[in-house]
């Protein structure tokens, strides 16, 4: 079984992760999660702080020579800003009262958190509850990353709306990929469309200047799936409800689509359903995917694809009315350095959230304790798909 594990405070010394269940042999280094790591530190709309990290990777265990041993795999991020935190986080000593927090902010998890765990400084909430965990998640995402490259399985992202500006999502091919992820990469909002890119920039500089925050949306997928991951035999083991809790789970996320969802619940189903064509070339083929690629909780072989929507940024520079939780009087919510817009670094982090879904359920189907076990067991069954199923259109 797959499973990671993270620790850290946003404004500690570093984040920790442990991954265990990864196979053996598996090939992977710490520029290879760099990479990762730095595009989600990109992003028309970060505040500060992404100025102050230089986001890198250690791996401190499960690696050796370059591949991994099939024991846990442990992972540090240090945070640079700890060195300008370090008094106010520690136990005691000067400084330690400093920058508490009794003002929660609405939409952050400082008052349900304080109430939760009895702090009265909020500050020991929002450490943790700090999307700068995700920079950890976008670590470990990495490492299964690679286990699916491994596959031939490619993840990318786009952004298709902040705030009320909208794009088209680009259709997106195993080929064409490379390409496109480029061009998306390059983009201040990790957006492909020039003109959308523009205007969704000048959105984010307009609730700058008013103090306002804005979320959006973005859509992640799959390319290259087999047929059969997931199952419909038990609700926790559909790839549709296990992608769908691993992307809520990013902090602000809050809805997840799969495929049309949405606009399907208003139309007929005959507008809704992928019709089943075969062709003596290439075998079983659908000429749409709206179902995103998932039927019963199973993938279809068509390209895995989710859209996440996330709220605006809890906390405003104009800020909102909240209750100072020591005089109980109304006063404006706290405010703490902050980003406007973090949808494009979304983007990518649900990316690797979705790299670690579909790597736990690649492993459930064709788990072996080496690289190789799982290589072999994928391309059997491959051969079956074709043999019997004249399927065709997974490439390994
Ligand atoms: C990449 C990323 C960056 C974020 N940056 C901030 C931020 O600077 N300030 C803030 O108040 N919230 C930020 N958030 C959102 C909060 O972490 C989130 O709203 C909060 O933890 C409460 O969780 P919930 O929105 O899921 O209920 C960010 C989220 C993500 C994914
Ligand atoms: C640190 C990150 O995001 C942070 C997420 C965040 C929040 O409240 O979620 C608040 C901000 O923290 P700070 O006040 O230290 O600037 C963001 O910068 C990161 O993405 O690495």
């Amino acid at each position: 079984m797959l499973r990671f594990l993270t620790a850290g405070e946003s404004h500690g010394p570093a984040l920790g992760g442990i991954i265990d269940g990864l196979p053996a042999g598996l090939e992977i280094n710490e520029d290879y999660i760099n990479r990762q790591l730095s595009r989600r530190q990109k992003g028309h709309g970060r505040g500060k702080r992404m100025a102050i990290e230089t986001d890198t990777v250690k791996i401190l265990s499960g690696v050796r020579h370059g591949k991994t041993l099939g024991s846990p795999v442990f992972l540090i991020v240090e945070n640079r800003d700890y060195s300008n935190w370090q008094q106010i986080m520690s136990a005691s000593g000067p400084g330690t009262g400093e920058r508490q927090v009794f003002r929660p902010r609405p939409g952050h998890a400082d008052l349900a958190g304080g109430m939760k765990y009895g702090h009265e400084d909020l500050r020991n909430v929002l450490e943790r509850a700090s999307a700068r965990e995700t920079a950890m998640r976008v670590a470990v995402g990495a490492v299964c990353r690679r286990l699916l490259e491994e596959l031939n399985i490619m993840i990318y992202s786009q952004v298709v709306a902040i705030g009320q500006v909208r794009a088209e999502s680009m259709p997106v091919d195993h080929e064409s990929l490379p390409q496109l992820m480029e061009k998306i990469d390059a983009s201040p909002v990790h957006c492909y469309d020039e003109e959308a890119a523009a205007a969704m920039m000048a959105e984010i500089d307009t609730a700058r200047v008013r103090g306002e925050s804005l979320g959006g949306c973005f859509e992640i997928g799959a390319l290259n799936i087999p047929p059969g991951l997931g199952s419909y035999t038990q609700w926790d083991r559909r790839l549709d409800s296990r992608l769908a809790g691993g992307l809520m789970s990013i902090p602000a996320v809050k809805a997840v689509e799969v495929g049309d969802g949405v606009a399907a619940a208003g139309r007929f189903g005959s507008q809704v359903h992928d019709q089943i064509y075969y062709e003596a070339e290439g075998g079983i083929r659908r000429s749409t995917n709206r179902a995103g690629g998932i039927e019963g909780g199973v993938s279809n072989g068509e390209t895995v694809w989710v859209r996440c929507y996330m709220k605006p940024i809890p906390t405003l520079y104009n800020p909102l009315t909240s209750v100072n939780i020591r005089t109980w009087q109304e006063e404006q919510a706290q405010v703490e350095r902050s980003d406007i817009c973090a949808v494009p670094a979304a983007a990518v982090i649900g990316e690797a959230v979705a790299a670690w879904v579909i790597a736990g359920v690649l492993l459930e189907k064709f788990g072996g304790d080496t690289m190789q076990e799982i290589k072999t067991s994928y391309k059997r069954y491959l051969e079956y798909l074709r043999r019997v199923w004249k399927w065709e259109r997974t490439s390994f």
